[in-house]
Protein backbone atom coordinates (compact mmCIF):
# COMPACT_ATOMS: atom_id res chain seq x y z
CA UNK A 1 0.00 0.00 0.00
CA UNK A 2 0.92 3.55 -0.39
CA UNK A 3 1.70 6.20 2.09
CA UNK A 4 -1.56 8.16 0.44
CA UNK A 5 -3.77 4.68 0.69
CA UNK A 6 -2.15 4.19 4.33
CA UNK A 7 -3.23 7.16 5.23
CA UNK A 8 -6.38 7.43 3.30
CA UNK A 9 -7.16 3.97 4.71
CA UNK A 10 -6.78 5.08 8.56
CA UNK A 11 -8.86 7.79 8.40
CA UNK A 12 -11.93 6.12 6.39
CA UNK A 13 -11.70 3.31 9.31
CA UNK A 14 -11.89 6.03 11.98
CA UNK A 15 -14.82 7.08 9.63
CA UNK A 16 -16.72 3.96 9.86
CA UNK A 17 -15.96 3.80 13.56
CA UNK A 18 -18.16 6.76 14.52
CA UNK A 19 -20.21 7.27 11.58
CA UNK A 20 -22.75 7.02 13.68
CA UNK A 21 -22.40 9.75 15.74
CA UNK A 22 -20.88 12.03 12.68
CA UNK A 23 -23.45 11.63 10.01
CA UNK A 24 -26.42 14.59 10.58
CA UNK A 25 -23.31 16.76 12.79
CA UNK A 26 -21.85 19.87 11.42
CA UNK A 27 -18.19 19.16 10.75
CA UNK A 28 -15.63 21.55 10.97
CA UNK A 29 -11.44 20.99 10.74
CA UNK A 30 -8.59 23.03 12.72
CA UNK A 31 -6.42 24.56 9.71
CA UNK A 32 -3.38 26.10 11.12
CA UNK A 33 -2.33 25.53 7.48
CA UNK A 34 0.87 23.50 8.42
CA UNK A 35 1.41 20.15 6.92
CA UNK A 36 -0.59 18.32 8.81
CA UNK A 37 -3.98 19.86 9.08
CA UNK A 38 -3.27 20.89 5.30
CA UNK A 39 -2.50 17.16 4.32
CA UNK A 40 -5.93 16.21 6.52
CA UNK A 41 -7.99 18.95 4.82
CA UNK A 42 -6.66 17.83 1.58
CA UNK A 43 -7.34 14.38 2.38
CA UNK A 44 -10.85 15.13 3.20
CA UNK A 45 -11.85 17.16 0.13
CA UNK A 46 -9.86 13.80 -2.35
CA UNK A 47 -12.00 11.30 -0.36
CA UNK A 48 -14.76 13.47 -0.90
CA UNK A 49 -14.46 14.26 -4.61
CA UNK A 50 -14.09 10.24 -4.85
CA UNK A 51 -17.65 10.20 -3.09
CA UNK A 52 -16.16 7.99 -0.05
CA UNK A 53 -16.48 10.50 2.33
CA UNK A 54 -20.10 12.12 2.24
CA UNK A 55 -19.67 15.11 4.00
CA UNK A 56 -16.80 17.84 3.00
CA UNK A 57 -16.14 19.60 6.50
CA UNK A 58 -15.48 23.42 6.68
CA UNK A 59 -11.92 25.16 7.59
CA UNK A 60 -11.45 27.16 10.29
CA UNK A 61 -7.83 28.83 10.44
CA UNK A 62 -7.20 31.14 13.81
CA UNK A 63 -4.59 34.06 13.44
CA UNK A 64 -3.49 34.35 16.87
CA UNK A 65 -1.60 37.63 16.27
CA UNK A 66 1.35 36.52 17.83
CA UNK A 67 3.83 36.59 14.88
CA UNK A 68 4.09 39.20 12.35
CA UNK A 69 3.77 35.88 9.10
CA UNK A 70 0.35 34.93 11.14
CA UNK A 71 -1.65 37.35 8.64
CA UNK A 72 -0.02 35.87 5.76
CA UNK A 73 -0.70 32.51 6.85
CA UNK A 74 -4.43 33.07 7.57
CA UNK A 75 -3.95 34.52 3.40
CA UNK A 76 -2.64 31.32 2.31
CA UNK A 77 -5.04 28.90 4.27
CA UNK A 78 -8.26 30.91 2.94
CA UNK A 79 -6.71 31.24 -0.66
CA UNK A 80 -5.84 27.18 -0.94
CA UNK A 81 -9.64 26.49 0.72
CA UNK A 82 -10.96 28.63 -2.52
CA UNK A 83 -8.72 27.19 -5.04
CA UNK A 84 -9.95 23.39 -3.58
CA UNK A 85 -13.35 24.50 -3.39
CA UNK A 86 -13.59 24.39 0.70
CA UNK A 87 -15.14 26.14 2.63
CA UNK A 88 -13.12 28.42 5.39
CA UNK A 89 -13.53 31.23 8.06
CA UNK A 90 -10.56 32.72 9.52
CA UNK A 91 -10.62 33.82 12.52
CA UNK A 92 -8.66 36.55 14.23
CA UNK A 93 -8.17 36.40 18.14
CA UNK A 94 -6.19 39.25 20.58
CA UNK A 95 -4.31 37.88 22.96
CA UNK A 96 -3.36 39.41 26.15
CA UNK A 97 -0.08 37.25 27.10
CA UNK A 98 1.55 35.77 24.42
CA UNK A 99 2.49 32.53 25.36
CA UNK A 100 2.00 28.77 23.95
CA UNK A 101 -0.57 28.02 26.49
CA UNK A 102 -2.18 31.39 26.25
CA UNK A 103 -2.69 30.81 21.95
CA UNK A 104 -4.12 27.34 22.39
CA UNK A 105 -6.88 28.02 25.75
CA UNK A 106 -7.83 31.10 22.97
CA UNK A 107 -8.16 29.27 19.72
CA UNK A 108 -10.02 26.60 21.71
CA UNK A 109 -11.98 29.39 22.69
CA UNK A 110 -12.68 31.13 19.52
CA UNK A 111 -13.09 27.64 17.68
CA UNK A 112 -15.66 26.71 20.19
CA UNK A 113 -17.50 29.93 19.68
CA UNK A 114 -18.20 29.84 16.42
CA UNK A 115 -18.94 25.62 16.80
CA UNK A 116 -22.84 24.59 17.85
CA UNK A 117 -23.70 22.12 20.63
CA UNK A 118 -22.60 18.63 19.53
CA UNK A 119 -20.76 20.01 16.53
CA UNK A 120 -17.76 18.21 15.37
CA UNK A 121 -14.18 19.41 15.23
CA UNK A 122 -11.25 17.27 13.51
CA UNK A 123 -7.59 17.83 14.27
CA UNK A 124 -4.39 17.11 12.39
CA UNK A 125 -2.52 15.21 15.47
CA UNK A 126 -0.88 12.10 14.61
CA UNK A 127 1.37 9.89 16.37
CA UNK A 128 4.18 12.08 17.03
CA UNK A 129 2.07 14.61 18.59
CA UNK A 130 1.07 11.65 20.98
CA UNK A 131 4.51 10.49 22.09
CA UNK A 132 5.10 14.21 22.95
CA UNK A 133 2.11 14.26 24.43
CA UNK A 134 3.03 11.19 26.21
CA UNK A 135 6.92 12.40 27.69
CA UNK A 136 5.74 15.62 28.43
CA UNK A 137 2.71 13.62 30.70
CA UNK A 138 5.72 11.45 32.13
CA UNK A 139 7.67 14.41 33.17
CA UNK A 140 5.01 15.96 34.92
CA UNK A 141 4.00 12.53 37.05
CA UNK A 142 0.56 11.57 35.21
CA UNK A 143 -1.21 8.67 36.22
CA UNK A 144 -2.90 6.10 34.09
CA UNK A 145 -4.96 8.74 32.63
CA UNK A 146 -2.62 11.58 32.05
CA UNK A 147 -0.67 8.81 30.23
CA UNK A 148 -3.55 7.50 27.66
CA UNK A 149 -2.17 10.38 25.72
CA UNK A 150 -5.12 12.13 23.30
CA UNK A 151 -7.75 10.28 22.61
CA UNK A 152 -9.13 9.78 19.30
CA UNK A 153 -12.57 10.60 20.04
CA UNK A 154 -13.10 12.79 23.28
CA UNK A 155 -15.32 15.64 24.28
CA UNK A 156 -14.60 19.37 25.36
CA UNK A 157 -17.00 20.94 27.12
CA UNK A 158 -17.16 24.90 27.57
CA UNK A 159 -19.57 26.86 29.78
CA UNK A 160 -20.58 30.67 28.31
CA UNK A 161 -20.80 33.49 30.61
CA UNK A 162 -24.27 32.68 31.12
CA UNK A 163 -23.54 29.28 32.42
CA UNK A 164 -24.92 27.27 29.60
CA UNK A 165 -22.57 24.28 28.35
CA UNK A 166 -21.58 23.72 24.62
CA UNK A 167 -20.22 19.98 24.30
CA UNK A 168 -18.06 19.40 21.27
CA UNK A 169 -15.98 16.70 19.73
CA UNK A 170 -12.64 16.76 19.11
CA UNK A 171 -11.69 14.05 16.22
CA UNK A 172 -8.16 12.80 15.49
CA UNK A 173 -8.15 10.38 12.97
CA UNK A 174 -4.68 10.29 12.25
CA UNK A 175 -3.50 8.96 15.88
CA UNK A 176 -1.71 6.14 14.32
CA UNK A 177 -0.28 8.08 11.12
CA UNK A 178 3.60 9.24 11.85
CA UNK A 179 4.81 12.24 10.99
CA UNK A 180 7.29 10.91 8.43
CA UNK A 181 3.86 9.35 6.55
CA UNK A 182 2.42 12.77 6.51
CA UNK A 183 5.14 14.69 5.27
CA UNK A 184 5.44 12.26 2.47
CA UNK A 185 1.88 12.50 1.80
CA UNK A 186 2.13 16.47 1.49
CA UNK A 187 5.15 15.92 -0.46
CA UNK A 188 3.43 13.58 -2.83
CA UNK A 189 0.45 15.87 -3.12
CA UNK A 190 3.05 18.55 -3.76
CA UNK A 191 1.35 20.80 -0.78
CA UNK A 192 2.39 23.96 0.17
CA UNK A 193 2.24 24.08 3.31
CA UNK A 194 3.18 26.58 6.48
CA UNK A 195 6.22 25.53 8.74
CA UNK A 196 5.81 27.37 11.68
CA UNK A 197 9.29 28.45 13.38
CA UNK A 198 8.84 27.33 16.59
CA UNK A 199 7.96 23.96 15.90
CA UNK A 200 10.82 23.39 13.52
CA UNK A 201 13.64 21.02 14.37
CA UNK A 202 16.90 22.44 15.92
CA UNK A 203 19.09 21.67 12.89
CA UNK A 204 17.26 23.70 10.40
CA UNK A 205 17.22 26.47 12.87
CA UNK A 206 19.72 28.39 14.43
CA UNK A 207 17.37 28.52 18.05
CA UNK A 208 20.17 27.45 21.00
CA UNK A 209 17.90 24.50 22.60
CA UNK A 210 17.22 26.39 25.95
CA UNK A 211 14.69 28.60 23.78
CA UNK A 212 13.17 25.74 22.16
CA UNK A 213 9.59 25.37 24.06
CA UNK A 214 9.08 21.91 25.39
CA UNK A 215 7.52 20.52 22.78
CA UNK A 216 10.15 21.11 20.13
CA UNK A 217 12.98 20.03 22.40
CA UNK A 218 11.89 16.50 22.76
CA UNK A 219 11.18 16.93 19.25
CA UNK A 220 14.60 17.79 18.61
CA UNK A 221 17.03 17.22 21.12
CA UNK A 222 15.17 14.43 23.39
CA UNK A 223 13.67 11.71 20.34
CA UNK A 224 16.22 11.65 18.09
CA UNK A 225 18.62 10.08 20.87
CA UNK A 226 16.25 7.43 22.36
CA UNK A 227 15.24 6.35 18.46
CA UNK A 228 19.16 6.54 18.03
CA UNK A 229 19.22 3.91 20.85
CA UNK A 230 15.87 2.24 20.29
CA UNK A 231 14.32 2.70 16.82
CA UNK A 232 10.86 1.82 17.47
CA UNK A 233 10.42 3.61 20.23
CA UNK A 234 8.01 6.29 18.91
CA UNK A 235 5.44 3.23 18.47
CA UNK A 236 6.67 1.66 21.46
CA UNK A 237 5.41 5.03 23.72
CA UNK A 238 2.19 5.39 21.28
CA UNK A 239 1.19 1.49 22.07
CA UNK A 240 1.94 2.35 26.04
CA UNK A 241 -0.72 5.22 25.45
CA UNK A 242 -3.22 2.56 23.59
CA UNK A 243 -2.51 0.34 26.55
CA UNK A 244 -2.97 3.35 29.27
CA UNK A 245 -6.40 4.37 27.48
CA UNK A 246 -7.55 1.05 27.99
CA UNK A 247 -6.47 0.37 31.21
CA UNK A 248 -8.01 4.16 32.49
CA UNK A 249 -11.67 2.96 30.93
CA UNK A 250 -11.53 -0.06 32.86
CA UNK A 251 -10.81 2.14 36.31
CA UNK A 252 -13.01 4.54 35.16
CA UNK A 253 -15.79 2.08 35.30
CA UNK A 254 -14.30 0.67 38.77
CA UNK A 255 -14.44 3.89 40.32
CA UNK A 256 -17.69 4.99 38.89
CA UNK A 257 -19.10 1.50 40.86
CA UNK A 258 -17.53 2.73 43.67
CA UNK A 259 -18.58 6.37 43.90
CA UNK A 260 -22.17 5.06 43.31
CA UNK A 261 -21.92 2.96 46.17
CA UNK A 262 -20.49 5.48 48.43
CA UNK A 263 -22.09 8.79 47.18
CA UNK A 264 -25.47 9.94 49.56
CA UNK A 265 -26.53 12.76 48.33
CA UNK A 266 -24.99 14.50 44.95
CA UNK A 267 -25.76 17.61 43.97
CA UNK A 268 -23.00 19.75 41.70
CA UNK A 269 -23.04 22.08 45.23
CA UNK A 270 -23.06 19.95 47.75
CA UNK A 271 -22.09 16.44 47.13
CA UNK A 272 -21.89 13.54 50.68
CA UNK A 273 -19.90 10.56 50.95
CA UNK A 274 -20.43 7.63 53.07
CA UNK A 275 -16.91 7.19 54.69
CA UNK A 276 -17.49 3.74 56.20
CA UNK A 277 -18.61 2.53 52.55
CA UNK A 278 -15.33 4.42 51.46
CA UNK A 279 -12.99 3.23 53.78
CA UNK A 280 -14.25 -0.65 53.29
CA UNK A 281 -12.33 -0.04 49.69
CA UNK A 282 -8.86 -0.78 49.01
CA UNK A 283 -6.58 2.18 49.62
CA UNK A 284 -5.85 2.34 45.69
CA UNK A 285 -9.52 2.49 44.99
CA UNK A 286 -10.27 5.11 47.66
CA UNK A 287 -7.59 7.55 46.80
CA UNK A 288 -8.77 6.82 42.79
CA UNK A 289 -12.65 7.49 44.13
CA UNK A 290 -11.07 10.74 45.85
CA UNK A 291 -9.51 11.83 43.04
CA UNK A 292 -12.75 11.35 40.38
CA UNK A 293 -15.06 12.89 43.23
CA UNK A 294 -12.31 16.07 43.70
CA UNK A 295 -12.92 16.60 39.54
CA UNK A 296 -16.39 15.67 38.89
CA UNK A 297 -16.66 17.26 35.30
CA UNK A 298 -14.18 17.44 32.60
CA UNK A 299 -13.57 20.24 32.67
CA UNK A 300 -13.12 20.58 36.57
CA UNK A 301 -8.71 20.35 36.89
CA UNK A 302 -6.86 16.96 37.77
CA UNK A 303 -6.67 17.02 41.90
CA UNK A 304 -2.77 17.10 43.25
CA UNK A 305 -1.91 13.45 45.48
CA UNK A 306 -1.15 15.71 48.08
CA UNK A 307 -5.21 16.72 48.77
CA UNK A 308 -5.77 13.46 47.65
CA UNK A 309 -3.96 12.42 50.75
CA UNK A 310 -5.23 15.36 53.07
CA UNK A 311 -8.99 14.18 52.18
CA UNK A 312 -8.42 10.80 52.77
CA UNK A 313 -6.69 11.55 56.03
CA UNK A 314 -9.84 13.55 56.90
CA UNK A 315 -12.04 10.70 55.81
CA UNK A 316 -9.99 8.07 58.19
CA UNK A 317 -9.89 10.84 61.42
CA UNK A 318 -10.62 9.03 64.41
CA UNK A 319 -11.65 11.74 66.50
CA UNK A 320 -14.56 14.59 66.85
CA UNK A 321 -12.86 17.57 65.31
CA UNK A 322 -15.57 18.76 62.71
CA UNK A 323 -13.49 22.09 61.96
CA UNK A 324 -10.93 21.33 59.77
CA UNK A 325 -11.67 22.36 56.31
CA UNK A 326 -9.44 22.15 53.34
CA UNK A 327 -9.50 24.15 49.99
CA UNK A 328 -9.89 23.20 46.41
CA UNK A 329 -9.88 25.37 43.53
CA UNK A 330 -10.71 23.32 40.49
CA UNK A 331 -10.57 25.70 38.01
CA UNK A 332 -13.80 26.29 37.47
CA UNK A 333 -15.53 26.07 40.97
CA UNK A 334 -13.72 26.55 44.97
CA UNK A 335 -14.51 23.74 46.54
CA UNK A 336 -14.60 23.25 50.83
CA UNK A 337 -13.97 19.55 51.40
CA UNK A 338 -15.78 18.97 55.07
CA UNK A 339 -16.17 16.45 57.39
CA UNK A 340 -19.24 15.55 59.75
CA UNK A 341 -19.79 12.43 61.27
CA UNK A 342 -19.69 9.55 58.91
CA UNK A 343 -19.80 11.99 55.98
CA UNK A 344 -17.34 13.62 53.53
CA UNK A 345 -18.96 16.83 52.08
CA UNK A 346 -17.92 18.42 48.95
CA UNK A 347 -19.24 22.38 49.06
CA UNK A 348 -19.01 25.31 46.59
CA UNK A 349 -17.40 27.79 48.82
CA UNK A 350 -20.27 30.03 47.71
CA UNK A 351 -22.76 27.80 49.02
CA UNK A 352 -21.00 27.68 52.34
CA UNK A 353 -21.44 31.36 52.83
CA UNK A 354 -25.46 31.31 51.95
CA UNK A 355 -25.90 29.07 54.48
CA UNK A 356 -24.78 31.06 56.87
CA UNK A 357 -27.50 32.91 56.24
CA UNK A 358 -30.17 32.77 58.66
CA UNK A 359 -34.02 31.44 56.95
CA UNK A 360 -36.60 34.33 56.77
CA UNK A 361 -39.24 33.93 59.14
CA UNK A 362 -42.95 33.51 57.95
CA UNK A 363 -46.05 34.20 60.07
CA UNK A 364 -48.86 32.37 57.84
CA UNK A 365 -52.68 33.05 59.12
CA UNK A 366 -54.58 29.52 58.89
CA UNK A 367 -57.94 31.33 59.18
CA UNK A 368 -58.05 33.67 56.04
CA UNK A 369 -59.96 33.33 52.87
CA UNK A 370 -57.39 35.00 51.14
CA UNK A 371 -55.15 32.43 48.66
CA UNK A 372 -51.90 31.22 50.54
CA UNK A 373 -48.96 31.28 47.91
CA UNK A 374 -48.09 27.66 47.04
CA UNK A 375 -44.68 28.18 47.49
CA UNK A 376 -42.91 29.93 50.16
CA UNK A 377 -39.14 31.11 50.02
CA UNK A 378 -37.10 29.82 53.26
CA UNK A 379 -34.45 31.84 52.55
CA UNK A 380 -34.07 35.57 51.05
CA UNK A 381 -33.80 35.78 47.32
CA UNK A 382 -30.53 35.13 46.22
CA UNK A 383 -28.36 34.84 42.65
CA UNK A 384 -27.16 31.79 43.31
CA UNK A 385 -29.70 29.39 45.32
CA UNK A 386 -33.10 29.59 45.94
CA UNK A 387 -34.64 26.88 48.85
CA UNK A 388 -38.21 26.77 49.17
CA UNK A 389 -40.93 24.86 50.40
CA UNK A 390 -43.86 24.01 48.18
CA UNK A 391 -47.41 22.84 48.60
CA UNK A 392 -48.45 24.64 51.62
CA UNK A 393 -51.87 25.16 50.20
CA UNK A 394 -52.20 21.41 50.90
CA UNK A 395 -50.71 21.68 54.21
CA UNK A 396 -52.93 24.26 55.51
CA UNK A 397 -56.45 22.55 54.09
CA UNK A 398 -54.85 19.65 56.09
CA UNK A 399 -54.25 21.63 59.39
CA UNK A 400 -57.54 23.00 58.98
CA UNK A 401 -59.40 19.70 58.58
CA UNK A 402 -57.56 18.38 61.49
CA UNK A 403 -58.16 21.12 63.84
CA UNK A 404 -61.89 20.55 63.50
CA UNK A 405 -61.71 17.38 63.87
CA UNK A 406 -59.56 17.68 67.10
CA UNK A 407 -61.86 20.69 68.32
CA UNK A 408 -64.82 18.12 68.02
CA UNK A 409 -63.01 15.42 70.01
CA UNK A 410 -61.90 17.98 72.79
CA UNK A 411 -64.96 16.72 75.10
CA UNK A 412 -64.22 13.36 74.82
CA UNK A 413 -60.36 13.39 75.32
CA UNK A 414 -57.93 13.24 78.69
CA UNK A 415 -55.01 14.22 76.55
CA UNK A 416 -53.44 17.40 77.69
CA UNK A 417 -52.09 18.14 74.20
CA UNK A 418 -55.27 17.97 72.83
CA UNK A 419 -57.42 19.68 74.98
CA UNK A 420 -55.72 23.04 74.91
CA UNK A 421 -56.26 22.76 71.26
CA UNK A 422 -58.16 26.49 70.04
CA UNK A 423 -58.70 27.40 66.63
CA UNK A 424 -58.88 31.20 66.03
CA UNK A 425 -58.44 34.03 64.03
CA UNK A 426 -54.98 34.21 65.29
CA UNK A 427 -53.82 30.82 64.65
CA UNK A 428 -50.50 30.95 62.66
CA UNK A 429 -48.39 28.67 60.44
CA UNK A 430 -44.51 29.66 61.57
CA UNK A 431 -41.53 29.33 59.35
CA UNK A 432 -38.13 30.42 61.46
CA UNK A 433 -35.12 29.64 61.76
CA UNK A 434 -35.07 27.22 64.73
CA UNK A 435 -34.85 28.95 68.31
CA UNK A 436 -32.01 27.38 70.07
CA UNK A 437 -33.91 27.47 73.35
CA UNK A 438 -37.44 25.67 72.18
CA UNK A 439 -37.21 22.00 73.43
CA UNK A 440 -38.64 19.64 70.93
CA UNK A 441 -39.76 15.67 70.81
CA UNK A 442 -37.95 13.93 67.78
CA UNK A 443 -40.19 10.85 66.52
CA UNK A 444 -38.81 7.90 67.63
CA UNK A 445 -36.95 9.25 70.24
CA UNK A 446 -37.56 9.94 74.30
CA UNK A 447 -37.26 13.13 75.93
CA UNK A 448 -37.11 16.47 74.27
CA UNK A 449 -34.07 18.33 73.18
CA UNK A 450 -32.49 22.02 72.40
CA UNK A 451 -29.86 23.75 71.13
CA UNK A 452 -26.69 21.69 70.02
CA UNK A 453 -28.03 18.24 71.07
CA UNK A 454 -30.74 18.82 69.16
CA UNK A 455 -28.65 19.17 65.99
CA UNK A 456 -26.71 16.70 67.06
CA UNK A 457 -29.70 14.61 67.08
CA UNK A 458 -30.25 15.70 63.51
CA UNK A 459 -27.16 14.98 62.81
CA UNK A 460 -26.93 18.29 60.90
CA UNK A 461 -23.11 19.22 60.23
CA UNK A 462 -21.86 22.31 62.01
CA UNK A 463 -21.62 24.50 59.04
CA UNK A 464 -25.28 23.87 58.44
CA UNK A 465 -26.57 25.03 61.82
CA UNK A 466 -27.80 28.55 60.32
CA UNK A 467 -29.91 27.03 58.16
CA UNK A 468 -32.11 25.21 60.15
CA UNK A 469 -36.12 26.25 60.03
CA UNK A 470 -38.95 24.69 62.31
CA UNK A 471 -42.48 25.02 61.21
CA UNK A 472 -45.01 25.32 63.91
CA UNK A 473 -48.13 26.17 64.61
CA UNK A 474 -49.29 28.94 66.63
CA UNK A 475 -52.87 28.97 68.54
CA UNK A 476 -52.48 31.74 70.02
CA UNK A 477 -50.77 35.32 69.87
CA UNK A 478 -50.28 34.82 73.93
CA UNK A 479 -48.47 31.39 73.05
CA UNK A 480 -46.85 29.86 75.92
CA UNK A 481 -45.07 26.80 74.79
CA UNK A 482 -47.70 24.50 74.98
CA UNK A 483 -49.84 26.13 72.53
CA UNK A 484 -47.32 26.44 69.74
CA UNK A 485 -47.17 23.37 67.82
CA UNK A 486 -43.82 21.88 66.65
CA UNK A 487 -44.68 20.47 62.96
CA UNK A 488 -41.68 19.92 60.92
CA UNK A 489 -38.15 20.52 61.16
CA UNK A 490 -36.30 21.34 57.55
CA UNK A 491 -32.85 21.10 56.47
CA UNK A 492 -30.95 21.63 53.24
CA UNK A 493 -30.97 18.09 53.68
CA UNK A 494 -33.77 16.96 55.18
CA UNK A 495 -37.32 17.39 55.89
CA UNK A 496 -38.47 15.61 59.58
CA UNK A 497 -41.65 15.26 60.94
CA UNK A 498 -41.96 15.98 64.52
CA UNK A 499 -44.64 14.30 67.02
CA UNK A 500 -47.67 16.40 67.01
CA UNK A 501 -51.67 15.59 66.72
CA UNK A 502 -50.63 16.50 63.24
CA UNK A 503 -47.98 14.36 62.49
CA UNK A 504 -49.85 11.37 60.48
CA UNK A 505 -51.56 13.50 57.90
CA UNK A 506 -48.33 15.72 57.82
CA UNK A 507 -45.94 12.58 57.49
CA UNK A 508 -48.55 11.60 54.51
CA UNK A 509 -48.12 14.83 52.60
CA UNK A 510 -44.33 14.82 52.68
CA UNK A 511 -44.55 11.01 51.04
CA UNK A 512 -46.70 11.84 48.87
CA UNK A 513 -44.19 14.56 47.94
CA UNK A 514 -47.51 17.23 48.27
CA UNK A 515 -45.15 19.15 50.63
CA UNK A 516 -41.25 19.25 49.60
CA UNK A 517 -38.76 21.61 50.43
CA UNK A 518 -36.83 22.22 47.44
CA UNK A 519 -33.24 23.67 47.24
CA UNK A 520 -31.30 24.48 43.78
CA UNK A 521 -28.80 26.64 42.53
CA UNK A 522 -29.92 28.79 39.25
N1 LIG B 1 -3.85 28.43 13.99
C1 LIG B 1 -4.60 27.34 13.91
N2 LIG B 1 -5.80 27.38 13.31
C2 LIG B 1 -6.57 26.28 13.23
N3 LIG B 1 -6.22 25.11 13.74
C3 LIG B 1 -5.05 24.99 14.36
C4 LIG B 1 -4.16 26.10 14.48
N4 LIG B 1 -3.06 25.69 15.11
C5 LIG B 1 -3.26 24.38 15.39
N5 LIG B 1 -4.43 23.95 14.93
C6 LIG B 1 -5.01 22.59 15.02
O1 LIG B 1 -4.46 21.93 16.14
C7 LIG B 1 -3.75 20.77 15.72
C8 LIG B 1 -2.53 20.57 16.56
O2 LIG B 1 -1.81 21.76 16.74
P1 LIG B 1 -0.25 21.87 16.46
O3 LIG B 1 0.25 23.01 17.24
O4 LIG B 1 0.39 20.54 16.62
O5 LIG B 1 -0.36 22.24 14.96
P2 LIG B 1 0.75 22.78 13.98
O6 LIG B 1 1.94 21.94 14.13
O7 LIG B 1 0.88 24.26 14.13
O8 LIG B 1 -0.01 22.50 12.59
P3 LIG B 1 -0.25 21.14 11.89
O9 LIG B 1 -0.62 20.13 12.95
O10 LIG B 1 -1.36 21.43 10.96
O11 LIG B 1 1.04 20.83 11.20
C9 LIG B 1 -3.43 21.04 14.26
O12 LIG B 1 -3.22 19.84 13.54
C10 LIG B 1 -4.65 21.76 13.81
O13 LIG B 1 -5.71 20.85 13.55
Amino acid sequence: MTTDDVLAQVFLNSFEQHKPQLLGRRIWLACSGGRDSLSLAHLCQQLFNAGKLPFLPQLLHINHGMQQANAAWADQVSTWAQQNQMPCQVLKINLVKKTEQEARQARYEAIIGVMNHQDVLILGHHQDDQVETLLMRLFNGAGVNGLSGMKEWSIKSSQNQQGTQKNIVLWRPLLTISRQQITQYADNKGLTYIDDPTNVALQKSNLNPDQLNDRAWLRSVLLPHITQRYPKAKQAIARTGQLMQEASVILDEQSSLDLSQSIINDRAFCSVLDINQLTRLSTARQSFLIHSWLAPTATDLPPSRRLVEEVLSLAHRKDSNHQTCLSWDSGRYQYQIRRYQHKLYRLWDSWEQWLQLAPTTHDIHIDVEEEIAPCLLLKPLSTEFEWSVQGLTGLIAELQQQLTVLIDAKAETDREDIKSIAWSKETKLIFQPLPRTQKIALPGRVGRKSGKKLLQALDVPSFMRQSVVLCSLQLSPLCSEQQSIPLLIITPEQTMVLQSPFSQSIAQLVEDKALVAELHDL
